[in-house]
Parts: structure tokens; sequence; C-alpha cells
């Protein structure tokens, strides 16, 4: 039987300090290789502190945490990270930003050429890996991070909103985009988002995080056949899902409609 790629016992986090925040409290789950989970919540829940718990960026302070079967202690070997800003470097073009994780590794970039040949034609970057990243839009800087991500070909991809600083159709397009790109590479990956939508039409899974101290409250199995055309978001199947997790929000007392 393979190991669960993340696998968290009752895992809490407070930060250190006098005032020092409960962020995360009793978060229990098993999450197999290969799923793409998204995690939705509101703002301050802890979302956050959980991929960086998961990425070896923050200690948990109690529980345990597993990542491909051994203790996070620091920053596990075959993780990739995409943050909201991309943090490209600008000074870089964009196939030496690709090849970051690479020279990290204390690896050899020139064994990587056709990897990244392969990434950028995934995300149809293939004519601007001499260019630098101030000639992109933020779309393809947000492309441009993705194959940064997964250029050493991580069992496990973190995402924390990679998608919040986009207009709303770019936004739309990279989710297509992702749902394609993962198809292919088939990595585990924890997808965190404020979006009820984008959470569900990408997840196979969505967990809803309450809020801070953020708790699991629900996890929500997206049976949705794949590959999902962004109109699938119209159909009845696809509001239940997110009627329901917008009940959830109501129960917790996020979103009141009337007087
Ligand atoms: N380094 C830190 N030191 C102290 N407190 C922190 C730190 N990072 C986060 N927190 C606190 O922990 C709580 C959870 O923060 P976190 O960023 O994980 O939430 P989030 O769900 O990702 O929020 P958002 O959706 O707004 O990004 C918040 O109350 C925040 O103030």
């Amino acid at each position: 039987m393979s190991v669960a790629a993340v696998q968290a016992r009752n895992v809490s986090k407070q930060y250190p300090g006098a005032r020092g925040v409960q962020a995360l409290s009793g978060i229990t789950t098993d999450i197999p290789a290969g799923r793409f989970v998204s995690i939705l919540g509101p703002s301050g829940c802890g979302k956050s502190t959980f991929l960086r718990c998961v990425a070896g960026l923050e200690n948990i302070t109690g529980g345990e945490l597993l990542v491909n079967g051994s203790k996070v202690q620091g920053p596990p070997d075959g993780v990739g990270m995409v943050f909201q800003r991309d943090a490209l470097l600008e000074w870089r073009n964009i196939r030496k930003n690709i090849l970051l994780p690479v020279e990290f590794a204390k690896k050899r970039p020139q064994d990587y050429t056709d990897k990244v040949n392969h990434l950028l034609d995934l995300v149809g970057l293939s004519d601007f890996g001499h260019s630098y990243p101030r000639e992109l839009s933020g779309g393809m800087r947000q492309r441009a991070a993705i194959c940064r991500a997964l250029v050493d070909d991580p069992s496990l991809l973190l995402m924390d909103e990679p998608f919040g600083a986009l207009d709303a159709f770019t936004r739309d397009q990279m989710n297509f985009e992702l749902q394609r790109i993962w198809m292919e590479t088939k990595n585990t990956v924890l997808f965190v988002t404020h979006g009820i939508s984008e959470a569900v039409y990408l997840g196979d899974v969505v967990m809803v995080f309450s809020p801070r101290p953020g708790r699991l409250m629900e996890t929500i199995t997206i049976d949705l056949p794949r590959p999902r055309p962004l109109s699938v978001r119209e159909t009845p199947e696809f509001g239940r899902y997110t009627a329901h997790i917008r009940s959830l929000f109501e129960e917790m007392g996020l979103i009141k409609e009337g007087a």
C-alpha cells in the first residue's frame, strides 16, 4: 500500500510571543499521493500556516505531520512551492529563474535543458525563455513560477493563492491550464484559495477550514469528471457543491444575507 503524501495527526500551531496566535488546532487528515486538494477558508484561518508547516518553513507545536512517510523537520525533499506573488528574480531571464531550484540542489543546469523546454511548452511560454520577468504579463509570470516549482519533479506541489493577484479572465485561464498541467504531472497538489468556485473546479477534494484557530470543518469529495471544462461551473452538479460550501460558511457566520 502506498504511503499518503501528507499525514496530519491532531496538528496544532501556536505562534510564539506574548500574543502568540493559535493558528491551527486539531488538524487530522490523510492526503493520498496524486490527489489535487483545495484548501478553502476565511482570511486568517491558518491556510498559509498549514502549507508552511507542510513545507517545513514553520514548526508545528502539537501533533504529528508526515510528508511521504517522514516527519517534517525542515523543508522535505521533493516539494515545490508557488506563492501569490511570483517571486521571480528580475535580473534573471525566465529560463534562469526556472532553473533556480536545480542550482539550489547543486545539480547541473545543463542536464535540465529538455525539462525546461518541455515545461515552457506546457505553459505556452516557449518563446519567452530568454525574456526577463518585467517583459511578461502577470499571468505569464505566474506560469513561469509554476514551471520553476515543477522543474525538479516535486512529488508535492504547494500553491498558496497563486492566482489571487490576477484579473478574473486570466485567473479562469490559469485554472484551466493548471488542471491540464496537473493531469500530465500527476503530483500531489495542496492549493490554498479564498474562492469557493476555484476550489471546487480544481479539487478532487475541498478541505474547508473554520475561522481561527483553523480546524478542519469538512472534507468534500468533488466527483466531477476530468478534464473539467470551465463551463462545468454552470452545471447543477457544480452548483450543488458550491451551495453546500456556502451553507457551511453561513453556519460559521461568515456569509450573512438580509437584515
Ligand atoms: N509569522 C507569524 N507570526 C505570528 N502570527 C502569525 C504569523 N503568520 C501568521 N500569523 C497569524 O496566524 C493566523 C493565521 O494566518 P495565516 O496567514 O495562516 O492565515 P490564512 O488563512 O492563510 O489567511 P489569508 O487567507 O488572509 O492569507 C493569523 O491570525 C495571523 O495573524
